[in-house]
């Protein structure tokens, strides 16, 4: 049995707007994905499977020869279903993570604490981090936005990725059709408990300009090739 980690890097990266799609764009002599590839490869992750747009199949399989490259679709949901299709058609896996390409940076310790938590029984396990910021709900008004609430954050976690799942959960979970912000959205939409273990923060999604640069001087800083 093994553990196959599916990549969906097929997304436009319209919030970084570094004109082509946020995988593909350079992060010190790297692409994004090829970073995000690493890190999975050095958690001892036994096959990878990555969605990509169309048109970026040929580039990927030159800069990934050690992983499956298949078609993403429209969503990042359709796009982890393209690589769940590949890699229970190839792979016996006994764990199945999930991870965003856009979380380059995520340290190999983060994949076997997800990877732990699916063995030792959980169907669903996700990454948190507690949230840090003053949280306020609100509502349309006074000419901008007025204040409903204060939220009580202790009961809330910011959620990351790698998610990882028992392989029948997760067929479980995409068994809808459905679409949701993450995977673990799905799996509580199909009534399957998810857990949370402790995340990193290093497990930041590049996101915008503002993450890239932050992605950059991080590398720089610990001199990574
Ligand atoms: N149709 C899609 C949309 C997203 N993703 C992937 O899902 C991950 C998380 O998505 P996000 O960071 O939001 O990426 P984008 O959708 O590219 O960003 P944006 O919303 O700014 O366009 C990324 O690795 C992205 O490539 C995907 O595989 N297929
Ligand atoms: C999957 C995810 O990265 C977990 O934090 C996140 O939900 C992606 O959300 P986005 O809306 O595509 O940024």
């Amino acid at each position: 049995m093994s553990t196959v980690c599916l990549i969906p890097a097929a997304g436009a990266g319209t919030r970084l707007a570094a004109g082509r799609p946020k995988a593909f764009v350079d992060l010190v002599g790297q692409t994004i994905l090829e970073r995000a590839v690493r890190g999975v490869l050095d958690a001892d992750v036994d096959a990878v499977v990555v969605a990509v747009p169309a048109d970026l199949v040929s580039e990927a399989q030159a800069l990934l020869p050690d992983c499956h490259v298949v078609v993403g679709g429209a969503e990042r949901s359709a796009s982890v279903r393209a690589c769940i299709t590949a890699a229970t058609a190839s792979f016996d896996v006994d764990v199945i993570l999930i991870h965003d390409a856009a979380r380059a940076l995520t340290p190999p310790d983060l994949f076997r604490r997800v990877v732990d938590a699916v063995r030792a029984g959980a169907p669903a396990v996700i990454p948190g981090v507690p949230v840090t910021d003053t949280l306020k709900a609100v509502e349309p008004g006074g000419g901008g936005e007025r204040v409903v609430a204060t939220v009580d954050r202790s009961v809330l976690r910011a959620v990351q990725t790698p998610q990882g799942f028992a392989p029948d959960a997760l067929a479980r979970a995409h068994a809808s059709g459905g679409h949701a912000t993450d995977d673990a959205g799905l799996a509580e939409a199909a009534g399957i408990p998810v857990t949370v273990v402790p995340g990193d923060l290093m497990a930041f999604k590049i996101t915008t300009e503002w993450d890239l640069r932050l992605a950059r001087m991080l590398l720089e800083s610990t001199g990574v090739r």
